[in-house]
């Protein structure tokens, strides 16, 4: 069996006390293995943003386990647990959240930079990231001269740059027409080909068919989990 990436058992998240508190997740269970993309589909507040939070470290749980790379978030100290968010995990958003003053190669090297890596060496990680996701000649450029395509590509380079296995996409095609969409799932796909798991949430059908599993919450509770009904293999080859 592979590697488990990434663990929710059991999970509850509440949010506030008494009469107002809102039950986000309750009792929460989702594994998504190394090499797998599973996408989380479900209405609104139904729980996905913070099924996402989680996952990532952002917040945590009021009762069940989430773990990362087999480490329990939990039981880690504030310091150790932006370490290994900093150094684990990659996201990627509808809005691409690059920072605008700084070229492609600087974006996707700054995590890097911020975990102690040399500016030389983690320059060097970012264009080797930013060439395997097809951007390699936009190193120098600025955010501003690209188009949304080109925007998310640099942040899914700035997502799996280092030692990353893990990505959290919160609809990263959302800002993007339908090709440009699904060359980033393609993408999304590709990584999870190298190893890194992903969870991908979103609420177009056609785009959670490229994952392995689609996840259904409602009411903070899954509600379906199943394998996607096309084959993401038959998707990587049509037009690839
Ligand atoms: N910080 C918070 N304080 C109080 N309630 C919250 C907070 N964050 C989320 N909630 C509530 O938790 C529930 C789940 O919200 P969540 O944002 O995770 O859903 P979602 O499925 O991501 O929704 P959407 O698709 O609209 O983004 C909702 O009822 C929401 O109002």
């Amino acid at each position: 069996m592979s590697e488990q990436v990434l663990e929710l058992v059991e999970v509850d998240r509440i949010h506030g006390a008494g009469n107002t508190a809102v039950h986000a997740l309750r009792g929460l269970t989702i594994r998504v293995a190394a090499g797998e993309l599973v996408a989380v589909m479900g209405p609104s507040g139904s729980g996905k943003s913070t099924l996402l939070n989680l996952a990532g470290g952002l917040d945590r749980a009021t009762a069940g386990q989430v773990r990362v790379a087999g480490v329990e978030l939990g039981e880690l100290a504030p310091r150790d647990l932006a370490r290994l968010r900093r150094r684990r995990v990659g996201y990627v958003f509808q809005d691409f959240n690059l920072i605008p003053s700084l070229t492609a190669a600087e974006n996707v090297a700054l995590p890097l930079e911020l975990d102690g890596v040399r500016p030389r060496a983690a320059r060097e990680h970012a264009v080797t990231a930013l060439s395997e996701v097809g951007v390699g000649e936009l190193a120098d450029r600025l955010p501003q001269d690209m188009s949304g395509g080109q925007q998310q590509r640099v942040a899914i380079a700035r997502a799996v740059v280092g030692e990353r296995s893990l990505i959290l996409a919160d609809e990263p095609t959302g800002a993007l027409d339908s090709e440009t969409g699904e060359q980033v799932l393609r993408l999304l796909r590709e990584r999870c080909a190298r190893g890194v798991a992903a969870l991908l949430v979103t609420h177009d059908a056609g785009h959670a068919a490229w994952a392995d599993r689609v996840v259904f919450l409602r009411d903070g509770a899954v509600v379906d989990d199943t394998g996607a009904q096309a084959e993401p293999e038959s998707l990587l080859g049509a037009g690839a």
